[in-house]
């Protein structure tokens, strides 16, 4: 078995940024890695309360593939909660949060983004990842004192998966894809084996932001992502505009919601898949992403295939979320033109 001291660690491991005055050589990128290529870009805003909101979701989604959501029902309260949870969890000392350091070959605990292993520079960014359960991982960190994080943790999972799918129908909806042919929506327990994942962020303060990237550019193995930030930092790439930022709405509640692969795949390519990044700043930043994704056996197709209309071309091979999940691991952008047809 690996241990942290092995080769095989050194793109997990994230940096101890509190000990730095500078950026290291190893963490310098390209200005144009950095600065964007137009001022921020207003992406919609839209309140799930409206009665309007399915069809302005669609529009959003055919347009960006990435849109802010007020009126969503996810107590401000327990959105603090989580993002005070991940503070406490980042201002550990390096040495705690590496007990609970994720694996090689795993996905769940603390370490850099898992798209840093196919970047030979490194991201000003550390990361921890949950998959269902927190609480293995809580417990290598805080050896008592660890059911408080897993409640909240827990809570909002539940509330995120609901809110999640409560999008997913409006799109299968507006892609007359019927319902049921998604038999893993709706089940509270989750034993269909949904492959959802929690993931904390955090951009340590950076001495010199102009030469640091927090997150490479990439879009997400997700059907649908929802995020939370209070800060600014995410840069979205628009055709014919670039790289823009996208400004956080100052509500409490808001919460930005950006397509995954998946949906791009689902949908034959109607809906997009937003390639992404995010910049870092001199104060510190975190955000909270949850990835919903269906469960790793189910086969993702155009339309589900059978709902292709005998003029439509399917514009990508029916792919396994697995299948699909390891080629993004292993070719990031370029996993689309594997499975094109
Ligand atoms: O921190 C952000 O704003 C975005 C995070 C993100 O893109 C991700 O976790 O995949
Ligand atoms: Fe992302």
């Amino acid at each position: 078995m690996a241990t942290p001291s092995d080769q095989a660690y050194k793109h997990i491991i994230p940096l101890d940024f509190n000990s730095v005055k500078s950026v290291p050589d190893s963490f310098v990128w390209l200005e144009s890695d950095v600065i964007p290529s137009s001022d921020g870009l207003s992406i919609p805003v839209i309140n799930l309360m409206d009665p309007n909101a399915p069809k302005l979701i669609t529009q959003a989604c055919e347009t960006w593939g990435i849109f802010h959501l007020k009126g969503h029902g996810i107590p401000t309260e327990l959105m603090e909660d989580v993002e005070s949870e991940a503070r406490k969890l980042f201002d550990l000392p390096i040495d705690q949060k590496l007990k609970a350091i994720r694996s090689p070959d795993g996905q769940s605990g603390y370490g850099t983004a898992p798209i840093q292993a196919l970047f030979s520079t490194f991201m000003w960014h550390e990361g921890f990842c949950i998959l269902g359960s927190a609480i293995d991982q809580a417990k290598l960190l805080w050896l008592h004192d660890y059911q408080g994080f897993c409640d909240i943790i827990d809570d909002y999972q539940k509330q995120m998966k609901a809110l999640a799918e409560k999008l997913m129908r409006i799109l299968f909806k507006a892609l007359n894809i019927p319902v049921e042919e998604v038999n893993w929506f709706d089940d509270p327990t989750n034993s269909s084996g949904c492959s959802l994942a929690l993931q904390l962020n955090s951009y340590p303060p950076c001495p010199d932001p102009t030469r640091a990237l927090g997150l490479a550019p990439h879009t997400d193995t997700s059907l649908v992502t929802l995020l939370q930030a209070k800060t600014s930092g995410l840069q979205v790439f628009k055709d014919g505009v670039g790289w823009s930022a996208v400004q956080p709405l100052p509500d409490p509640d808001a919460l930005t919601v950006n397509l995954g692969d998946f949906t791009r795949i689902l949908s034959n390519g109607r809906f997009i898949s937003v390639l992404h990044r995010v910049v870092v700043k001199p104060i510190q930043r975190y955000s909270v992403a949850y990835f919903f994704r269906p469960p790793m056996d189910f086969a993702v197709s155009p339309l589900l295939s059978k709902n292709l209309s005998p003029v439509q071309v399917p514009r990508f091979r029916s792919v396994t979320v697995k299948e699909y999940s390891d080629l993004k691991a292993k070719h990031l952008d370029k996993a689309f033109s594997l499975i094109e047809n």
